[in-house]
């Protein structure tokens, strides 16, 4: 067994002590509990101990670091990202720039069905290839968990294609990863008169192909205006479910969609993007297990509105924060710029942000019960930032990489 000792953290930020804490709630969320001038003990890839340096005992370990200035932090937990995707669109970009919106750009073609049509003769070395530097590069930004999503095959092969490599990137990859299904992303050109005929595909052909290699852990529907109905969303989830496929589904972001309501229905893991959230999709979250999932990199992108946060905290909720890395509508995989945002469009403090993408994205991917917080026994993915003077500074020192040093499963990472 190796141990490390990291000694004189100068704010150890995080700390969850109960481990049967799933997630942070309402007012819970500005609570960020932490010691100072402390210490933690990994043992191979577990946090074995913490506490104030005043109360470490003298023993031996393999490796000493000194954190002095610096502060240590669980590492992010990413729960919603295409990061799996052929090709980069910054025509569509310019586009947006001269007045197109999301919907016109998709009506033409663009958007998501532009990423489908390049993925048809993107190799699959070449597609992890890529993918694989994504990931060292979301690793720098302290990211040490990460879901990805399929949805730019929209055809039987493309779809095994992207999921196929999304297993491959769990297989090498230190990173925890969790692969989920969209095929329903958005209706292919050739069943635009024929969506009964792409539902059966995804049901009747791509769900037992995808449960026979064991592809996916989660099912995923674009359930919005201009893309797939509630109807129909409820068909695909009940099919997802007779393969032991939870959904987790992109909700809300165009409309009042109905989305939240049919995958609280369906006991959805998380409704991700939120623009469209009132009352009654806050009194469904309320009764559930769903996190409530906000990408502000994605409203920023589009220029779109914002979710009512402090609306949906106010109310009881927890709520998730993740990058939705994409090439579309939100072509970064920084967690720290999602957390600055998080702070200024949003009004959310920098404490409620960082549980937002450490333990309530932890929940938001199914892997609270080992990742998300500075709790014993959880696996040790941390982030020991730069010499930074508090918390508060991660946020508002924008633009810049506060991470110094980042563990996976106890090891540092030179990504
Ligand atoms: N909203 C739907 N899907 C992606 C966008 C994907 C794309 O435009 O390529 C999203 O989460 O933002
Ligand atoms: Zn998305």
């Amino acid at each position: 067994m190796k141990t490390t000792l990291i000694k004189n953290i100068k704010e150890l930020a995080g700390i969850v002590t109960d481990a049967a804490t799933k997630y942070h709630a309402g007012g819970q969320m500005a609570i960020l509990n932490s010691i100072d001038d402390a210490y933690l003990i990994i043992e191979d890839d577990v946090i074995a101990a913490f506490g104030s340096m005043c109360d470490l005992k003298p023993q031996h370990f393999d490796e000493e670091i000194d954190a002095s200035g610096k502060t240590l932090l669980p590492a992010w937990c990413d729960s919603h990202t295409h990061l799996v995707f052929p090709a980069t669109r910054e025509i569509e970009y310019i586009d947006k720039i001269k007045g197109l919106s999301y919907e016109d750009i998709a009506r033409r073609g663009g958007g998501i069905l532009n990423s489908a049509k390049t993925m048809v003769n993107m190799p699959e070395q070449q597609l992890f290839d890529d993918a694989w530097q994504r990931l060292h590069e979301i690793a720098r930004w302290g990211t040490g968990a990460v879901e990805i999503k399929s949805g730019y095959g929209l055809s039987l092969d493309s779809e095994l294609k992207m999921l196929r490599v999304i297993k491959r990137l769990k297989q090498k990859s230190e990173l925890s990863i969790k692969s989920t299904f969209l095929g329903a992303h958005a209706l292919p050109a050739e069943y635009k008169n024929n969506r009964e005929g792409y539902l059966r595909l995804i049901i009747d052909e791509m769900l037992p192909a995808i449960a026979h290699e064991n592809l996916a852990d989660y099912i995923d529907v674009f359930c919005d205006k201009g893309f797939f109905t509630v109807d129909e969303t409820d068909k695909i989830l009940k099919a997802g479910a007779r393969y032991n496929l939870p959904p987790k589904i992109h909700a809300n972001e165009l409309d009042f969609s109905g989305g939240v309501q049919i995958g609280v229905k369906h006991k959805a893991r998380s409704v991700d993007h939120l623009e469209f959230v009132g009352e009654k999709e806050i009194a469904a979250l309320l009764n559930s297990d769903t996190m409530p999932t906000v990408l502000p990199g994605a409203a920023f992108f589009l220029n779109m509105r914002y979710a009512p946060v402090r609306q949906m905290i106010s109310a009881g909720l927890p709520l998730a924060l993740a990058t939705d890395f994409n090439p579309g509508s939100s072509p970064s995989g920084n967690m720290q710029w999602i957390i600055s945002m998080a702070s200024v469009l949003y009004k959310m403090l920098p404490n409620e942000a960082i549980n937002a993408v450490t333990l309530n994205g932890a929940y938001a991917m199914g892997i609270e019960e080992v990742l998300g917080s500075i709790t014993l026994g959880k696996k040790a993915n941390l982030i020991l930032t730069k010499a930074i003077p508090n918390i508060a500074y991660i946020p508002y020192y924008y633009g810049e990489n506060k991470v110094d040093t980042i563990f996976i499963n106890g090891k540092i990472i030179n990504a």
